[in-house]
């Protein structure tokens, strides 16, 4: 079996380029343009009022700048920024800590926020909505609560699967965000101001290949524009036209839609073995030997995003466009098209 193509992947890699291309401020952030309009506004209000940010709830696919905005909006605050992550805080004790730590107005990040557990979780609420704390102390009959109150701070979660998140924690955040997939356009945009910051010479035509085929994602953008240069510099090519951004993507295994050789799998599975389908996720995941989240956050968000592939009620449906992209006709009698929006 071929290994999934990780260059690709919209997931956090160990040795992602992340950082130096991070946006510092809500001006130089590239699209979700009503997401930054509504965070500007939010983010001034408080600062005239001298106060602290209501909590934020950042949710939408990997790699669309969640962590990027959660660092912009402590910095455009002028907050101290502290970050964990939900499967690291394992005790309740330990969100205490960071809680009681923190100064007047900071930013608590909590990354993967939907994997905190349960009982770290309700310390949470009290310190959500009363910025306080209410500990236990010692055991048995002489166990007594005590409330401690906490400064005032902002919590920014972050989340790729905003369903998993339970109601009282979701209630909690006065300020959900969701993130979309990017266009070409802003995407484009990414990508001039990653060759800028990298020193690449690039054409327009350069930056709209590789915008069209980074999966609405700028995380993949940022990793194909390094390749790419690679590419750009082993054929003694100074700028990065639109002609050596396609030969590079194309030796990467990457199609004009920007599928990776997971996606074509996927699709060649329903296709293939499942004339179409419906055919459940589960049994999708085993096929290509994926966790079903990966199958669930990573790969189908993007295809059903192009209209490829449909989720119903009965498991997962190739559409038309599907069968046309993998260059196929469905067989006679197949469900295809009866989930095609608009008809
Ligand atoms: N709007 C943007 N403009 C330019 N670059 C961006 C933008 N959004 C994200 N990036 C780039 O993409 C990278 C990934 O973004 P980020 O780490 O914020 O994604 P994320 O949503 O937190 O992903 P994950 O769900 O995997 O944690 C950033 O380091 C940055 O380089
Ligand atoms: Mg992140």
């Amino acid at each position: 079996m071929t290994e999934p193509a990780p260059l690709h992947s919209p997931q956090r890699l160990p040795d992602d380029p992340d950082a130096a291309l991070r946006p510092k401020s809500l001006g130089e952030f590239v699209g979700q343009e009503a997401a930054r309009e509504n965070l500007r506004v939010f983010v001034d209000a408080a600062r005239a009022r001298g106060e602290a940010m209501d909590h934020v709830l950042f949710f939408g696919p990997p790699g669309l700048g969640k962590t990027t905005l959660a660092q912009i909006v402590a910095k455009e605050l002028g907050v101290g920024f502290r970050a964990t992550s939900g499967p690291v805080i394992g005790k309740a004790g330990d969100l205490a800590a960071l809680l009681t730590n923190l100064e007047a107005g900071d930013v608590l990040f909590i990354d993967e926020i939907h994997r905190l557990n349960p009982v770290v979780e309700e310390v949470l609420y009290p310190a959500m909505e009363d910025r306080a704390l209410d500990l236990i102390i010692g055991e048995g009959p002489s166990a007594r609560s005590v409330r401690i109150d906490l400064p005032p701070f902002t919590l920014i979660g972050a989340t790729t699967r905003q369903g998993l998140l339970t109601t009282p924690l979701r209630d909690r955040f006065g300020i959900p965000v969701r993130l979309n997939f990017y266009t070409v356009e802003e995407l484009e945009g990414v990508v001039t101001r990653g060759a800028r910051l990298l020193g690449l010479s690039i054409e327009e035509g350069g930056a709209r290949e590789i915008a069209r085929r980074s999966r609405g994602t700028p995380r993949v953008a940022g990793r194909l524009l390094r390749r790419v240069r690679d590419f750009a510099h082993a054929a003694a090519a100074g700028t990065v036209t639109a002609a050596v951004a396609d030969a590079a993507l194309t030796r990467l295994e990457i199609d004009r839609l920007g599928l990776d050789a997971m996606d074509r799998r996927y699709l060649s599975m329903i296709a293939g073995i499942y004339k179409g389908g419906p055919v459940g996720v589960e049994t999708l995941a085993a096929g290509l030997a994926e966790p079903r989240d990966t199958v669930e956050e990573v790969i189908e968000p993007y295809l059903i995003q192009l209209g490829l592939v449909a989720r119903t009620a009965r498991g997962r449906c190739l559409n038309d466009a599907g069968w046309t992209h993998l260059e196929m006709t469905p067989p006679s009698g197949s469900q295809a098209g009866l989930f095609d929006p608009g008809k």
